[in-house]
């Protein structure tokens, strides 16, 4: 090829319809939303051109199985032969907006010019019967998932609108089922101006009620409890017991946020319903409303936003950044007026939702003030609100770990010192930055030497006398690369405690995963295993020579039994401290169990007891 030839891309029709039509979509029932969308936006187009006009949107289902059909008729704007040809036969042409402006804000909904094509999923054939507001002939268009279209002139002439008539494709029977038809229409068209009726064989009626004036102007919702509380379970399918109205300063997003009845895990999928002009856009839309706002699920309205082709998901861009911020602020404001106001629905929402109320304490120093006292932690004096923590002791310990609260909270417990559990999710920064929003509070993290080092030590005389039976102890513990150390600490009932350095504490993780894990996958961890400081990675049994069992251990008489006794209180002060059990613990414990069956046994035996 010598000069350069210059060609025209060529599409395959039936193909691109194919992938548009089932690939673009998360269900085929959204061509009723589709369709839905197309009849509003001729409505809207309509009452641009005559002001006093009424909107009408009309279904009818007739027939059943395969022999379905769906027919949806709008009194709109419709369309002239011009306009068939421009805009129903050019896929990603629209009427909707200028040239190329797919960002450009409209009062319509649809703007990518492929709506339509999503009929294709549930029908071979598209039938539209259109006259034009505008004067010309009615025209009937049929087209075809191969891309090939006809289009005549009607003999009659029709009233200006639209009608799109659709047959059941096989496998598609359930899309044409009255009580799914129904339901999505209420679904898509809930919060739509004007009436969408529905006849079928059996009925006719208005599937959406008239729109309540609460919804477009949700501070009058705080007047209309029960009908808010209705609405939003008619739509979500649950019940809520609490709502927070929402606006932007703008006044054109807004809704409803309903406090979920239950908690909810920070991870759990959001699910607020989102209509853009007055249509469904999503109901799982996650992005909506900040991080911290799990606690609600909204109902949201908006005309500002921009959807993508799919409808599902709005673009990530500055204008949803400002919405979701100023939402935000309508849920965050709300509860700042229940601290004044309503403390008591505002301590109940605290006690269901500490988790969202403790990731907006974070974000929100202002908001932390008001709330801190309602706020519970896990401390040494049980689950308790800050406010009482506070009142008990101003100056308040906390660790950052749930490890290190494990090994703190028995010795801390038994001294009566308060110490808070700051090892969940939020707990430890709250802790940390208490001081910052009430002066009158000192907080100071904790670590384990920390609680250990009011232990108080043997005498030079005592580490003496019991030199060589601590040796035993601790080549007992070797194994469990493990150390003890005598000590005295209360209370005296406790006989063990086990503390773990960050060290020793990852070395013990990577020891259950080696355990766990495949041969291939094992032998790496376990040099990885081998990289560890062995120094460091020891961890330390105390053992209390207070205790009475302890004391016992340790007379000369007894270190016969010294090891066996010293690994089970090993196991013993693991498993109060949480610790899972490696094989090697393990078997420890069993033999250790056996053990004392057997004496228990044999001291039945002696007593001349025993099975006749
Ligand atoms: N009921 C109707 N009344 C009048 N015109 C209609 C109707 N339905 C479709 N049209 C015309 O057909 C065009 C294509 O419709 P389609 O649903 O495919 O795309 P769209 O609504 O423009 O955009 P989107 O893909 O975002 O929905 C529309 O732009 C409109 O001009």
């Amino acid at each position: 090829m010598k000069q350069q030839d210059n060609y025209r891309f060529q599409v395959n029709l039936s193909g691109m319809i194919n992938i548009l039509s089932n690939h673009l979509y998360s269900s085929p029932k959204v061509f009723l939303r589709e369709l839905l969308q197309n009849a509003v936006d001729a409505v809207t187009a309509r009452k641009g051109m005559e002001h006093d006009y009424e909107g009408r949107i009309h279904i009818e289902l007739a027939g059943t199985g395969s022999g379905a059909t769906l027919m949806m008729e709008d009194n709109g704007i419709g369309l002239t032969e011009d306009d068939v040809h421009q805009f129903l036969a050019m896929i990603g042409q629209s009427s909707k907006r200028g040239k190329d402006l797919i960002m450009e804000e409209t009062s319509f909904i649809g703007r990518f010019g492929i709506g339509l094509l999503s009929c294709f999923m549930v029908s071979d054939e598209i039938v539209m019967l259109t006259q034009s507001a505008k004067g010309g002939p009615s025209l009937e268009w049929k087209g075809k998932p191969d891309g090939t279209y006809s289009i005549r002139e009607l003999e009659t002439a029709l009233s200006p609108g639209t009608r799109v008539y659709l047959r059941c494709k096989p496998g598609c029977e359930v899309y044409y089922e009255t009580e799914n038809v129904e339901k999505w229409l209420y679904d898509y068209g809930a919060l739509l101006p004007y009436p969408i009726e529905l006849r079928t064989e059996r009925f006719e009626q208005v599937v959406n009620p008239a729109v309540p004036a609460w919804i477009a102007q949700p501070e009058l919702a705080r007047g209309q409890r029960n009908e808010v509380l209705r609405f939003g379970e008619s739509l979500h399918g649950e019940r809520f017991g609490d709502f927070i109205p929402l606006r932007t300063s703008s006044g054109r997003t807004g809704g409803i946020a309903y406090v979920l009845p239950q908690a909810v895990n920070l991870h759990a999928k959001k699910n607020h319903r989102v209509y853009l002009k007055h249509m469904l856009v999503s109901d799982q839309a996650e992005n909506i409303l900040p991080e911290w706002a799990f606690f609600v699920k909204g109902v949201i309205w908006s005309d500002e936003l921009q959807p993508t082709a799919s409808r599902e998901h709005f673009y990530e861009n500055e204008k949803l950044e400002e919405v979701r911020a100023e939402l935000g602020e309508s849920i965050r404001a709300e509860l700042m007026r229940m601290a004044e106001y309503d403390p008591d629905r505002l301590r109940h929402m605290i006690q269901l939702h500490a988790l969202s109320m403790k990731a907006l304490a974070v974000e929100d120093g202002n908001f932390y003030r008001m709330i801190h006292r309602w706020l519970p932690f896990e401390s040494t004096y049980g689950r308790r609100e800050l406010g009482e923590l506070i009142d008990d002791n101003p100056n308040l310990y906390f660790t950052a770990t749930l490890d290190e609260y494990r090994q703190i909270t028995h010795v801390a417990a038994a001294q009566s010192l308060l110490v808070v559990n700051g090892g969940y999710i939020y707990d430890a920064e709250l802790m940390a930055s208490l001081p910052a929003i009430n002066a009158k509070v000192r907080t100071e993290r904790l670590l384990p030497e920390d609680v250990s080092l009011t232990f108080t030590d043997i005498t030079a005389e005592e580490r003496m006398r019991y030199y060589e039976l601590t040796r035993m102890a601790d080549a007992a513990l070797q194994r469990f690369r493990c150390r003890v150390q005598l000590k005295r600490f209360k209370p005296v009932e406790l006989p063990a405690l086990f503390t773990l350095s960050k060290e020793s504490s990852e070395f013990r993780s990577l020891k259950a995963a080696e355990e766990a894990s495949p041969d291939v996958l094992s032998s790496v961890l376990h040099s990885l295993g081998s990289s560890f400081n062995p120094e460091a990675a020891y961890s330390t049994l105390y053992l209390n020579l207070d205790n009475p069992v302890v004391a016992r251990i340790f007379m000369p008489v007894n270190a016969g039994g010294l090891v066996n006794t010293v690994e089970m209180l090993y196991v013993n002060a693991l498993m109060m401290g949480h610790y899972p059990l490696n094989r090697q613990e393990m078997s420890v414990l069993n033999q250790g169990i056996l053990r004392l069956i057997e004496a228990g046994l044999a001291a039945d035996a002696q007593k001349g007891g025993g099975p006749q």
